[in-house]
């Protein structure tokens, strides 16, 4: 039984067939599918709204790891918790009111996330840490899939882990994820991996081979760290 999570990222599939690929994201062994929904306002790029996400819910029950790169995040977070998401994650940077948001995530039944841009530190979770089910180290500037991972990150990871303790917070690791970076990521402590390009990258036939490639090096990573 695998420690690790591998949540695909569904921005580097085939727009056109996101239904179909959801689906075969998850029979290829996804844990969870990750939704990474874009407003070209807080990142400069545009995906796709809670509509999208009701009709992607008729594909699959899995798990709906929703990532919310839009500012504000406040005004969306209802449509997205009753379209099927089961976590909503907002970036700390997204503003303006992050322990509301985070209540409000709370209070609608839904997990809470912060997702964490490079460039912001880990202390921006000390003060919400009782509130939230999972941060987001992202280990590249959030707005496009493909990107190269940055190395700095894993010094945050290891601080976000101290940082947590005994609470019951999972770490996952969002850009550049492949079977060479996720264990870098793995052996700071993190235990849930984003993936899109590196899953995606051969079509539907390579899925089971490339998540089993990174859950295996990550997993193996992972429980060295916590022996
Ligand atoms: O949040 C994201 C971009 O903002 C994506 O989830 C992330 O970049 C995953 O794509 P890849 O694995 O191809 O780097």
């Amino acid at each position: 039984m695998s420690l690790v999570k591998i949540a695909p990222s569904i921005l580097s599939a085939d727009f056109s067939r996101l239904g179909e690929e959801t689906r075969d994201v998850v029979d290829a062994g996804a844990d969870w599918v990750h939704l990474d929904v874009m407003d070209g306002h807080f990142v400069p790029n545009i995906t796709f709204g809670p509509d999208v996400v009701k009709k992607l819910r008729r594909w699959t029950d899995a798990f709906f790891d929703c990532h919310l790169m839009i500012s504000p995040a406040d005004p969306y977070l209802e449509a997205f918790a009753r379209a099927g998401c089961d976590r909503l994650s907002v970036h700390a940077e997204a503003g303006p009111h992050l322990d509301r948001s985070l209540q409000f995530i709370r209070s609608l039944g839904k997990q809470a996330g912060v997702a964490l841009n490079p460039s912001t530190p880990a202390s921006a979770v000390e003060y919400v840490l009782d509130r939230i089910d999972l941060v987001i180290v992202m280990t590249v500037n959030p707005g496009f899939g493909g990107q190269k991972f940055i190395p700095s990150q894993i010094d945050k990871i290891r601080q976000l882990r101290a940082m947590i303790g005994d609470r019951p917070i999972s770490i996952e690791i969002d850009g550049g994820v492949t079977p060479e970076t996720a264990p870098l990521c793995a052996a700071a402590g993190a235990d849930v991996f984003v993936a899109g390009n590196a899953v995606f990258k051969d079509g539907p036939e390579h899925y089971k081979r490339h998540i089993g490639a990174i859950r295996a090096a990550a997993d193996q990573a992972f429980r060295a760290q916590a022996a």
